[in-house]
């Protein structure tokens, strides 16, 4: 049903029946407001409350999911809005509820032996990883644990800037509007949106495994919690290789391969003999397609939502910093060794892992830089990072340059990381 409301805004209102969902996509650039008017709903596992109103922003696609049925009010121009009635839902809370079993036998078992379900999301891109990452903690904290999300992919990631790999955890629902809540995530640096140095990759995804380890050894809720990972969309090749590293360092035993059978079937035979279960989920007819452009737009988002928050809440600090008081890195592509220098036949190469100086020039105008907890040029491979800063402005002259911080004040190290991020912030003054 559509109407007008008494402001002019088009109200349209969706009656759904039980296990019935309702897609919404909002425009590129606009704002709609979803509200359950009756009955019991949630999106991606996040429970909403009766009158509770849901700001959605420039291209969000989400589903208002019911399990006994809804009203849902709908205000202001979408571009699809329409109700489904075949969803995957009670699958993934079929899963979720045997995640969740050994989460309690974890809790209940008085033994550091005793572990929660580690949890992986594969399959190709734009099949609903993500989501399905998001449904499973939603309903873990529903059910009172707090798993870690860990995020493997660099190009479409949820917890923080593109170009690295992180975990945080999940202690409430995740925020409708402002997203995985970003107070205590662990961080690490890649650089890129792409894997074009998988040596380098593997390396702090097994940091990574090598934390989560410690924090399960630490906290016995944790333990009992585990984790879910959510990866790239990349399964072929070099990229089903990083999958099964990326496995075997977090030590995952649950793996949930979304929507293709191949990949299904490869993982059924490569993981053969280990303690880890393949399991095959649906993929929801709603997820979305996205385009390059548009996935170059959520990138900005994540990078001005880094700076400026989710609704423009934080106000960043423009700061400057002098050459000669910082220290640049990068990690990757040392210097070749001459062909003169190397037995005839043996072509030149890069060392993956070499840690090289960056001479500071104005290609690092527009540059997402690390703040790295490294100390020393030998720390920053094995170093988490404590955030980011955003290059606005380099003087040659004066040899200095000028950055946003997320707060004011000395930076927590002087001891940068630089790869290939590049920001080009249309909004920053
Ligand atoms: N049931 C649904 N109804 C409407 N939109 C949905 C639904 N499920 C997922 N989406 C949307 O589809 C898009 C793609 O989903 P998602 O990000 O989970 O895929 P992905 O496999 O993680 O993609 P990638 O590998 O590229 O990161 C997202 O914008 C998500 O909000």
């Amino acid at each position: 049903m559509a109407s007008d409301g008494d402001d002019g805004i088009a109200v349209q209102t969706f009656t759904l029946e039980q296990e019935q969902e309702l897609r919404v996509e909002t425009p590129a650039r606009g704002e709609i407001k979803l509200k359950l008017v009756d009955g019991t709903a949630e999106v991606f596992g996040a429970e909403i409350a009766v009158g509770q109103s849901i700001t959605c922003v420039s291209g969000r696609k989400l589903a208002v999911f019911t399990y006994h049925g809804a009203t849902i009010e709908v205000r202001g121009e979408v571009e699809i809005a329409y109700v489904a009635g075949e969803t995957p839902m009670v699958s993934y809370a079929n899963t979720h509820s045997v995640l969740n079993a050994k989460r309690v036998a974890a809790a209940s078992e008085n033994s550091s032996e005793a572990e929660g379900p580690r949890v992986m999301c594969v399959g190709p891109t734009d099949v609903g990883k993500s989501t399905v990452c998001s449904i499973l903690c939603n309903y873990a904290t529903r059910a009172g644990h707090a798993p870690l999300y860990v995020d493997l992919d660099l190009g479409q990631g949820a917890v923080t800037v593109p170009g690295t790999i992180c975990a945080a955890p999940i202690d409430a629902q995740i925020d409708l509007e402002e997203g995985i809540p970003l107070e205590m995530p662990l961080v690490y640096f890649y650089g890129d949106l792409t894997v074009n140095n998988p040596d380098y990759y593997k390396h702090i995804v097994s940091r990574l495994g090598t934390m989560l380890d410690e924090r399960s050894k630490a906290n016995e809720e944790a333990r009992a919690a585990g984790c879910v990972v959510n990866t790239m969309g990349w399964i072929d090749g070099v990229g089903l290789e990083l999958l099964l590293h990326a496995r075997e360092a977090l030590k995952i035993d649950h793996v949930l391969v979304i929507g293709q059978e191949r990949l299904f079937g490869q993982l059924q035979q490569k993981l053969k003999g280990t303690d880890c279960q393949v399991f095959r989920l649906q993929k929801s007819g709603g997820v979305v397609e996205r385009t390059p452009e548009y996935r170059r737009a959520s990138r900005d988002r994540m990078f001005k939502e880094y700076f400026y928050g989710a609704t423009g809440e934080l106000a960043p600090a423009s700061q400057t910093a002098y050459f000669s008081k910082i220290s640049i890195y990068r990690i990757g592509g040392g210097p070749r060794a001459p062909t003169s220098a190397l037995p005839i036949g043996q072509a030149p190469s890069t060392d993956p892992m070499r840690v090289t100086p960056v001479v500071p020039s104005t290609s690092l105008l527009h540059s997402v830089l690390a703040v790295s907890h490294g100390k020393t040029q030998g720390d920053l491979l094995t170093s988490n990072v404590a955030g980011f800063i955003y290059i606005t402005e380099v003087n040659m002259m004066q040899k200095s340059f000028t950055y946003l911080s997320p707060c004011p004040g000395e930076l927590p190290s002087n001891v940068l990381l630089s790869g290939n991020l590049k920001w080009l912030g249309e909004d920053v003054k």
